[in-house]
């Protein structure tokens, strides 16, 4: 397909966005802005200084970074811009439908309250619901780097906000984190009735993605793409229809690939594995959604039906009501 008609129809199409960490739309003249509303000193000049910074070898290494970005954020009018920022952006992009992650522990172990955050947050997601019909759900992410009786502690101060939240997740660092440390958290946010979502084989082996799936009982993996080295677990999230919430841009950025011509997006599609694209945290990886399915198509020569077949994916991947995905994917159908 030529390039204009390409990027047209990524434009047009509506799309739903399942892997979007808020903390990771925070760009750079954000933080600047609001290091100077709350009178926090930073250790960069300036946002070209900041933006210069982003240069990652591994996950570790954009963490470190990542973490020190949302040590701005202080005031529930904060998260509430934070937010509002990306929302404005999904608008842009014809993004419909989005299922934020947020990272609690990142924000109560500054001494910030989660209902600071949570009203901030959701202030601006019933906002954009209201002016643009932009619908959404918000998922706590556990930090996989900090011990189980500290997500199990987060959990319950969820609680009292549980009406806020679809479902719960896992991020942070993968190597040295798996699964298998977190079964008891989940076992409770089960019982509670959430969704489960968990990041597994970003950096990690097949191994955490089938631990994911048989341990935490997680209806969505988010990237997954080292289920690329495994042909059973391929057929296992096949037979399933698991679906996988890939990550292009993310990935490249990470060193996750090489290329984005060695990306295995293409393959998971071949292999009849339910994988959608999004953009993780696109202030600090270089693109937004739309970005990230214009440069993947053209990096892996998507035609138009695999396009749409990633755009109907994210609706069907999404916790929506079975209505509200037949809706969406009827548009679709008219592309
Ligand atoms: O892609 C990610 N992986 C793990 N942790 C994260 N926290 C924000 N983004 C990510
Ligand atoms: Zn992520």
């Amino acid at each position: 397909m030529p390039t204009e008609n390409l990027t047209a129809l990524i434009q047009a199409i509506p799309k739903a966005e399942l892997h979007l960490h808020i903390e990771g739309t925070f760009e750079p003249e954000l933080i600047f802005a609001l290091a100077e509303r709350n009178n926090i000193p930073l250790k960069y000049a300036g946002v070209e200084a900041l933006r210069k910074a982003y240069e990652f070898k591994n996950l570790q290494e954009f963490l470190d970074i990542y973490y020190q970005g949302a040590d701005v954020l202080l005031h529930e009018q904060d998260f509430y811009d934070l937010t509002m920022a990306y929302l404005n952006r999904c608008r842009q992009e014809n993004i419909v439908h989005t299922e934020l992650f947020f990272d609690p522990q990142t924000h109560t172990h500054r001494g910030v309250a989660l209902k600071t955050v949570v009203s901030g947050i959701q202030k601006a997601l019933d906002d954009a619901r209201e002016q643009w019909g932009i619908t959404s759900f918000l998922i706590p992410n556990f930090l996989r780097h900090l011990s189980e009786e500290d997500a199990i502690s987060t959990f319950k101060e969820c609680l009292p906000f549980r009406d806020y939240f679809a479902g719960f997740g896992l991020d942070s660092s993968e190597l040295g984190h798996p699964p298998t440390k977190f079964e008891r958290v989940f076992r409770m946010v089960r019982e509670e009735g959430f969704r489960v979502v968990v990041h597994a084989g970003e950096e990690g082996p097949a191994q955490n993605i089938w631990d994911s799936l048989n341990l935490l009982h997680a209806e969505r993996i988010d990237h997954g793409v080292r289920s690329i080295d495994d042909p059973e677990l391929l057929k296992e999230l096949a037979k399933r229809q698991t679906p996988l919430t890939v990550c292009p841009l993310s990935n490249l950025k990470l060193k996750v690939v090489d290329d984005l011509k060695d990306h295995p997006l293409k393959k998971l599609l071949n292999a009849g594995i339910m994988a959608t694209v999004n953009s993780d945290d696109p202030a600090y990886f270089g693109g937004y959604l739309n970005q990230n399915f214009r440069e993947t198509a053209e990096a892996l020569k998507l035609s138009k039906e695999e396009i749409l077949k990633l755009a109907k994916n994210s609706f069907k991947a999404s916790f929506l009501s079975e209505h509200e995905k037949e809706r969406w994917i009827a548009e679709l159908a008219a592309f």
